[in-house]
């Protein structure tokens, strides 16, 4: 269809996806934030678009609201997955997707309807190295690292799971507001320690297996989940010894599943729906920029 596209969302992390070929337009950063505008346009958490690729069965690209590209997102890739068997450009319930953040396998669990209603992701392996993600710290493992922000003094783990993440902890038993995520969020995304930016996690661990966390996602702002951070906070909840694995995160959108290997190798499990699918009208496509 010409201009057309699938809406999806991830535990009220929504995203728009896309096959580039059926557009008569370029996505171009003016364009994506067109589309993603809330008020004047389709309103998304980021676009999906569908790419070919030489290593895996199907490539992804992975664009922010703000017309940036990420590497790498956890609930775009479940979404993508339900796009792929919804509209039969997948028969098969296993398969795999190149991201710039790297290749994941990905196996969709089928409900009575016959729809794709949860997937199964390997995300790949999560790395504390400054240079992944990167900062521009010098040791050897972003572990509860310094920073200032919001005129506080707070510790972060850093930790790239593809893409860049930054968690803070609180110890458990405290809570974090929605007030200190509006604060503190857009601090840490553009702070100097992270020269391509950051997604924000402040979380705190609330049972041996769980953790809670509050996100601000990187050109994309507060969201109600997120994949990748949960991939990262699990991650980090592990390496400072706070929790056990397997990770339940719970978000303000619900919850997802992280198995966190011996070697950082992570398993995330989650729901996804579907919610339309439609064209672009010609008349909003003439008023992207
Ligand atoms: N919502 C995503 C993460 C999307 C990418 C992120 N904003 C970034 O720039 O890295 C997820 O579910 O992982």
């Amino acid at each position: 269809m010409k201009n057309g596209f699938f809406r999806g969302h991830g535990l009220g992390n929504d995203y728009v996806v896309m096959d580039p070929t059926e557009l008569t337009f370029t996505l171009t950063p003016g364009k994506i934030r067109g589309i993603c505008d809330r008020h004047w346009g389709l309103g998304s958490d980021g676009i999906l678009a569908l790419v070919p690729s030489k290593k895996a069965d199907f490539g992804l690209r992975i664009y922010n609201p703000d017309g940036s590209e990420a590497e790498k997102s956890g609930n775009g890739l479940r979404i993508f997955a339900r796009y792929l068997h919804a509209t039969g450009k997948t028969k098969k319930r296993a398969f795999t997707v190149e991201t710039k953040g790297g290749l994941v396998s990905i196996a969709l669990h089928i409900d009575r309807h016959g729809d794709a209603a949860a997937a199964t992701v390997e995300m790949g392996r999560a790395t504390f190295q400054p240079s992944a993600l990167p900062c521009t710290l010098s040791v050897d493992e972003l572990i509860q690292q310094p920073i200032e922000a919001a005129g506080r003094a707070l510790q972060f783990t850093g930790v790239s799971v593809g893409n860049p993440h930054c968690v803070i902890f609180k110890q458990a038993g405290e809570t974090w507001t929605r007030e200190e995520l509006l604060a503190l969020g857009p601090v840490l995304e553009n702070h100097p320690l992270f020269p391509k930016r950051t997604n924000v996690q402040l979380a705190v661990p609330t049972g041996p297996k769980e953790i809670f966390i509050l996100i601000w996602e990187r050109g994309a702002g507060e969201t109600q989940a997120s994949g990748s951070s949960s991939c990262a906070a699990a991650s980090a909840a592990v390496r400072l010894g706070l929790v056990k694995g397997p990770v339940t995160v719970k978000m303000p959108g619900g919850t997802l599943n992280i198995e966190v290997a011996r070697d950082f190798s992570l398993t995330m499990k989650g729901p996804v729906a579907e919610v339309a699918r439609g064209a672009l009208s010609p008349s909003f496509v003439r008023t992207l920029r």
